[in-house]
């Protein structure tokens, strides 16, 4: 790595993931300078304390309202800290993660949660920053325009822990010798469960991740199996695999990541006990790896790893994505967003578990693909008729 810091914005600074960038980084002090992070204004404690610590230059809120608060909550510390306060930009509203974005740091590392992390990752890429993308929903709602909006080669770097996964596999071939991608499941909590036990099992309960500890939305979207339906559609788009060639597993230790099956038989796996601080890393300072950024794995300690095929009759979302792949366009964007729908009720207790996917299912049925060529107008427009169509369903159950 070159002797100059890499400079960094930090998108969902707050979040798990934002939260465990600042950890890597902080141990890494002379690789990286943190210029802006931004998050939405829920944690105005946590985003000051980050902009000190980090002595970025702007800090973005997405919340208007918030604007002030994290004004005095920065100025405040900066006084503590002997700094002249007002020497933290403050920008604030729902562009402001994109204008940060856009800025032209090194890394752009997009750890937002849902579509709206797209104008971001749009914007990241076309200022010709590295996108270490965490934010898999914008790739897989933007499809086409995330490519478009690449200014140069291998641009994005995957955080996804299966993506870092295979691209880190990827390096022991050339494409042309690549014969499939097994992306692994951990199962969620309820793996092995029938049908019908789902029906009654609460937020709580589907909160509780067996292997990961994660923002609410994508821990939700393991528990439903749609984070794999997302992560199959992200590797398809990231290294431009057919979803045909595509195997899910389920592993339900969560070591191995994800593997590459070569053309001759051998299959290379990359494994690590769970902590995306190590993906993160790599994303942060992809080609080169850091030292000592997570613990390895225990070869002497006695161990199992198992796999078992996924039960796509009792969790369909995997199903239901490779439909959406294949049918590419604007369908993608509908069954991300009527998801980001129903989970929001879930978590508000206003709908059950299955009604999730079944729900997405039927906000497919009903969606007619309008563009020809994908354009942002086309992408947007879908999502709104998405989460829309999602609550009528919902409503009338
Ligand atoms: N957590 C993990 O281990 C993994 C996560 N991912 C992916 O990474 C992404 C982030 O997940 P995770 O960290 O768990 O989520 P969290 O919910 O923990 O964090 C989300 C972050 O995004 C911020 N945010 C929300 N809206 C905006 C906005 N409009 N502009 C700027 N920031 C915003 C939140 O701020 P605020 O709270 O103030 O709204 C928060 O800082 C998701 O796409 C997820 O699927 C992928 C693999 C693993
Ligand atoms: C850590 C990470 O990358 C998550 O996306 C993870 O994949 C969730 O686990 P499962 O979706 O396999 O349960
Ligand atoms: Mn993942």
């Amino acid at each position: 790595m070159s002797s100059s810091p890499r400079t960094v914005s930090i998108l969902g600074s707050t979040g798990s993931i934002g939260t465990q960038a600042v950890d890597v980084i902080t141990r890494h002090p002379t690789r990286f300078q943190v210029e802006a992070i931004s998050a939405g204004g829920r944690d105005v404690d946590l985003l000051a304390e980050q902009a000190v610590a980090l002595s970025v230059r702007t800090v973005a809120v997405a919340d208007e309202t918030r604007h002030g608060p994290v004004r005095d909550a920065i100025d405040a510390r900066l006084r503590q800290a002997g700094r002249a306060a007002g020497s933290v930009e403050v920008v604030a509203g729902s562009d402001a993660a994109t204008v940060v974005a856009g800025s032209g740091a090194d890394v752009v590392l997009n750890g937002i949660t849902g579509s709206v992390g797209l104008a971001p990752t749009l914007a990241a890429l076309r200022a010709g920053s590295t996108l270490a993308l965490a934010n898999k929903e914008s790739l897989v709602v933007g499809g086409a325009l995330v490519g478009a909006a690449q200014v140069r080669a291998d641009q994005i770097v995957p955080v996804d822990s299966e993506h870092s996964a295979i691209a880190q596999c990827l390096r022991s071939g050339e494409p042309r010798e690549v014969r499939r991608l097994i992306l692994t499941a951990s199962g969620g909590p309820f793996r092995g469960r029938a049908r019908d036990a789902l029906k009654p099992v609460t937020p709580s309960e589907a909160l509780a991740h067996p292997t990961w500890t994660m923002g609410p939305v994508v821990t939700i979207n393991s528990a439903t199996l749609m984070n794999k339906g997302l992560e199959l559609i992200e590797a398809h788009l990231l290294f431009d695999v057919p979803v045909a060639d595509i195997t899910v597993v389920v592993h339900p230790q969560s070591v191995v990541h994800s593997m590459v099956e070569f053309i001759d038989g051998s299959t290379i796996a990359q494994a690590s006990p769970p902590d995306m601080r190590l993906p993160i890393a790599l994303g942060l300072s992809w080609p080169e790896r850091l030292d000592e950024v997570a613990s390895p794995c225990s070869w002497t300690d006695p161990t199992a790893w198992t796999f078992e095929p996924l039960d796509e009759t009792v969790f369909g979302a995997v199903r239901l994505a490779r439909h959406v792949a294949d049918l590419s366009g604007t369908h993608p964007a509908v069954y991300n967003a009527a998801n980001e729908e129903c989970v929001a009720a879930f978590l508000e207790g206003r709908i059950g578990f299955l009604d999730i996917v079944d729900t997405v299912e039927k906000v497919l049925e009903a969606h007619v693909e309008h563009a020809d060529d994908l354009t942002l107008d086309a992408v947007l427009t879908a999502e709104g008729w998405a989460r829309a169509r999602a609550r009528e369903i919902l409503a009338r159950r």
